[in-house]
């Protein structure tokens, strides 16, 4: 490995990913993920787009250290990720990633004892602080059936921030919200970035919210997951702008070039 850009947070070194037990994985002639390189700086909101199956999630997933790569590695602040740690936490799409036996305070609270050691009175001054900079406190006393969805991905951010992990890996957290809710969750969300700091790295399928929220984004290819290109879009956070439109549709072209079937083109289509 070359040297290490001390604000580089996350690099990706030809990385190939599959499933699998390791010999059967090491005897398949392909990867879902084929030589990925790429690198995240501190406190970049880096998003990854691209068709569907083509490996977006299973990246992430090795991110966290679910996944080992078969070739290549990811370094996480200059050391090889092995395993998952609490220095990386997750938000989901599923409603039902809290804990249903507890409160939502409890949610938090439990957390980050179990996975931080944190005394308790200590934690749950840190849950309440979050749960506020979510918008949930009022709900803090409150089981996760209690809630509705938006609720329910508010109280999971604040249970991944509330973590202080060095990244938050965010896998369409939004996808399954309707678009009010959604369009508030991205406001609130670039807040709580610009409060923060943390380094998001977050999977869509949409392109609006990869250009809203991302300061980078990743975009992939199908069959097999490779990387195509990461563009700076930094400079098109504002919606209707003509940054905004211009990069939209560059992504969109990129999306939609050489492998998409029609009706994959059809499927993008419809998202967007
Ligand atoms: N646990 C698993 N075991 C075996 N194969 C898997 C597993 N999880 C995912 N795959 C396969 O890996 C490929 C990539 O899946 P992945 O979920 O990473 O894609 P994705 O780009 O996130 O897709 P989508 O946009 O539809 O969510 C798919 O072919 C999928 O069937």
């Amino acid at each position: 490995m070359g040297q290490q850009d001390s604000s580089q947070i996350v690099r990706a070194h030809h990385v190939y990913l599959n499933y699998g037990p390791a010999e059967a994985r090491r005897e398949q002639p392909s990867a879902i993920v084929e030589d990925a390189n790429f690198s995240i700086q501190a406190g970049e909101k880096f998003v990854i787009i691209g068709p569907s199956g083509c490996g977006k999630t299973t990246l992430l997933k090795a991110l966290g250290g679910f996944l080992q790569p078969l070739q290549g590695e990811i370094l996480l602040k200059g050391q090889t990720i092995k395993q998952p740690g609490p220095d990386r936490a997750f938000v989901f799409q599923d409603f039902e990633q809290l804990f249903a036996w507890r409160t939502v305070q409890g949610n938090i609270v439990y957390a980050l004892q179990a996975a931080k050691r944190v005394p308790k009175s200590q934690a749950i001054e840190r849950a309440r602080h979050y749960l506020e900079l979510v918008q949930v406190l009022g709900a803090a006393d409150k089981y996760p059936h209690q809630l509705s969805g938006g609720m329910k991905q508010r109280a999971a951010l604040a249970r991944a921030l509330a973590l202080e992990p060095d990244i938050l890996l965010m896998d369409e957290p939004f996808g399954a919200l309707d678009a009010i809710t959604r369009n508030q969750l991205q406001l609130e969300l670039n807040e709580i970035w610009k409060r923060t700091g943390v380094t998001l790295v977050m999977v869509t399928h949409s392109i609006q919210e990869a250009v809203f929220l991302g300061t980078h984004v990743m975009v992939m290819s199908a069959s097999p997951g490779r990387v195509r290109e990461i563009v700076d879009t930094s400079q098109a956070e504002e919606f209707g702008t003509s940054e905004f439109d211009e990069v939209s549709k560059y992504l969109r072209s990129q999306l939609i070039r050489r492998e998409l079937s029609s009706e994959q083109s059809k499927q993008l289509s419809a998202v967007e």
